[in-house]
């Protein structure tokens, strides 16, 4: 069982932090303060938890990655997780080259796998899922399997033009990102991903941020979330 990710070994007392009155330390204090432990991933600490989503083309990936670096969070890509099992010699290669192909959701079953090993083997107790839960049905399976929901979730908020421009700049050689695809996956998008978004909104869990403009601006956007999560940190042993 993970231990309390901050079991209030904290250095002031809670009543201090919450007279700080800011609504994302109040409502981090509230996350880690309670008791999500399960047996689902190896470790006996419950990592933090962030969801990153998005529409395809958003910008998640990018952002991803300089979050990762200021930061000290380990990122796994849903997306680059099965690309990579697909071009493994794996049993379920055929299957998830197909799927992402028609621009659809793979079977919750097996992505979970490859996050769960990904969580396993990070270096960060700080993990960035990225383009993960896609579904209401990725949710559940993984809020069962995994036995946790996410600490916070970050929302890439982009218009459709603006993610179809960058998706076709990509040049990366994916078999998904032709406007075929692209199209699928835009309306997979609207009529399943953003449930998801709307799940973890009522619980007061996402962030949403205005994906358009430079990577460094949105990166400014994005920055200061995880400062007030650091400057949390100051107060928390984890
Ligand atoms: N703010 C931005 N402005 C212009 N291009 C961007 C921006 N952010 C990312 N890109 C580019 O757009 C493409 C899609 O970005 P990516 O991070 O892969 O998005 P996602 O992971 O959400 O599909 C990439 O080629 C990336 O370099
Ligand atoms: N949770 C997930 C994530 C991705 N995928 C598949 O992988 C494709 C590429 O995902 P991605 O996250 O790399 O795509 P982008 O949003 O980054 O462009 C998706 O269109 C899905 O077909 C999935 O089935 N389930
Ligand atoms: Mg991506």
């Amino acid at each position: 069982m993970w231990r309390r990710f901050a079991h209030l070994s904290l250095s002031i007392s809670r009543t201090k932090l919450q007279s700080l009155q800011d609504p994302t330390v109040l409502k981090l204090i509230n996350t880690f303060s309670s008791d999500a432990g399960n047996d689902g991933v190896a470790s006996s600490r419950k990592p933090f938890i962030t969801f990153v989503l998005g529409g395809p083309g958003s910008g998640k990936g990018t952002q991803c990655e300089k979050i990762a670096s200021i930061f000290g969070f380990a990122h796994l890509s849903a997306g680059e997780l099965l690309r990579e099992e697909m071009s493994s010699p794996s049993e379920n290669g055929e299957l998830i080259r197909n799927v992402i192909k028609e621009g659809k959701i793979v079977p919750s079953a097996i992505t979970i796998s490859l996050i769960k090993r990904g969580i396993n083997s990070a270096t960060s107790d700080k993990i960035l899922i990225d383009g993960f839960p896609r579904s209401e049905e990725n949710r559940i399976a993984f809020e069962k399997i995994i036995g946790v929901e996410p600490d916070l979730v970050i929302f890439f908020e982009c218009p459709e033009e603006e993610m179809v421009k960058r998706i076709l700049g990509r040049n990366q050689g994916r078999i998904d990102d032709n406007m075929e695809t692209i199209r699928k996956r835009l309306k997979v998008f609207e009529d399943l991903n953003m449930p998801v978004v709307e799940h973890y909104s009522s619980k007061g869990k996402v962030h949403k941020i205005t994906a358009t403009g430079t990577v460094d601006e949105i990166f400014e956007r994005v920055r200061q979330v995880f400062a007030s999560l650091r400057y949390l940190k100051a107060f928390l042993s984890f």
